[in-house]
């Protein structure tokens, strides 16, 4: 359990952060200069925050002194020693399980290389495996992933993911990328001028019509969570059941049953008070309109039970009223399946 409540100014900016998660990967979103890293900064002991606590399973770390607080802290750029070996450089974090860790993080044919000749997703792993090799008690990972191309991106995102499902130690992780986000957290904490904005279970907070303006419109759309059921070889097309529906997707998404999360972005949702017919799309969903709430601009953002998944649409006000949209309605939501990008579907169970 980690519980969090600090303030600390810096200059103009006043970081006055609150939130509670129970463990796995908490993650930290919020625009540039919203105050993530300050707020990493201060749990690691970077920064002394002027007053506040930052408890892990009961401890407050800031009562411990910087050098005995056991926190691994991943940076976006690995810092390596680039005299040394990968296995110097993972024996330079420690040797806390380490034949575990090389496994799960696929590092054992790289023990002898220098880092200058590690590909940069490479390298993250390596900096990943240093730190759960120091046994730390809470892990800080700030935009691991932002210095990786597409292809490395995917890469590590997979062991990343391994991590959360295999290792018990709490994550704080930084990142201003959604698909991260949701592929990866727990728990989401949204930041916006210093302060926290909203935080709570992801699929609860990304499903949330409410949190629409704070996560951005782009960036909002519900996370949701199915088995694969099928794959079609021929057409290239995976099924994944849902609560109460089946969902047909591009590629293969994952083995026979294994569990997937997809994010599913509000601006891909369309909607339709009857069922649709000689349509293209794939997938087409029975849901009810659990609320709807108008935005700032012409958007308005309408959250939907389907079973007990939860998704979110954004429509224009004009078609909501044209439409006649009200709460407890039944409408038929139309996903195009290639709306679903690889980068966000992600393994695991329900956050
Ligand atoms: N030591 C400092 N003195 C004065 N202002 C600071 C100091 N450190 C950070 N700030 C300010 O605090 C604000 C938050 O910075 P911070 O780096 O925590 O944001 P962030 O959300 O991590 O941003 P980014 O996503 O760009 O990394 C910024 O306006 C920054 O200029």
């Amino acid at each position: 359990m980690i519980d969090v409540a600090v303030q600390k100014r810096l200059g103009d900016f006043t970081l006055d952060a609150q939130f509670a998660a129970p463990g796995g990967i908490t993650a930290i979103f919020g625009r540039s200069g919203s105050g993530k890293t300050s707020l990493i900064n201060v749990v690691a002991g970077l920064l002394r925050p002027d007053a506040g606590h930052v408890r892990i399973d009961g401890t407050d770390l800031t009562q411990v002194p910087v050098r005995r607080r056991r926190i691994g802290y991943v940076f976006q750029d690995a810092r390596l020693f680039p005299h040394l070996s990968v296995a110097q450089n993972l024996a330079y974090g420690g040797t806390h399980d380490r034949d575990a860790v090389i496994d799960m993080l696929g590092l054992g044919a790289l023990l002898d290389r220098r880092p200058a000749k590690l590909s940069g997703g490479e390298t993250s792993r390596v900096a990943l495996g240093r730190a759960l090799m120091s046994n730390p008690q809470l892990l800080l990972m700030d935009e691991p992933l932002a210095a990786l191309d597409t292809p490395r991106k995917a890469e590590v995102m997979g062991y990343l993911e391994r991590l959360r499902d295999r290792s018990q130690v709490p994550i704080l992780y930084v990142s201003h990328d959604m698909s991260e986000v949701a592929r990866l957290s727990r728990t989401l904490v949204i930041m916006d001028a210093g302060r926290v904005v909203r935080a709570g279970p992801v699929a609860e907070v990304l499903s949330d019509p409410q949190a629409v303006p704070i996560v951005g419109v782009r960036d909002a759309g519900a996370v949701l969570t199915g088995r694969v059921q099928a794959f079609d070889a021929d057409d290239d097309l995976t099924q994944v059941a849902l609560s109460s529906a089946t969902l047909t997707l591009p590629g293969r998404l994952g083995a026979l049953g294994a569990q997937v999360r997809l994010r599913v972005p509000a601006q891909d949702v369309i909607l339709s008070t009857q069922a649709p017919i000689g349509i293209s799309a794939l997938n087409v969903l029975t849901c009810r309109i659990a609320t709807l709430i108008e935005g700032q601009g012409p958007g308005v953002a309408v959250s939907l039970t389907c079973g007990t998944d939860r998704l979110l649409a954004r429509i224009t006000r004009r078609s909501a009223r044209a439409m006649g949209l009200r709460v407890g309605q039944e409408v038929h939501a139309i996903l195009k399946a290639t709306a679903i990008a690889a980068a966000d579907v992600g393994t695991g169970d329900a956050p």
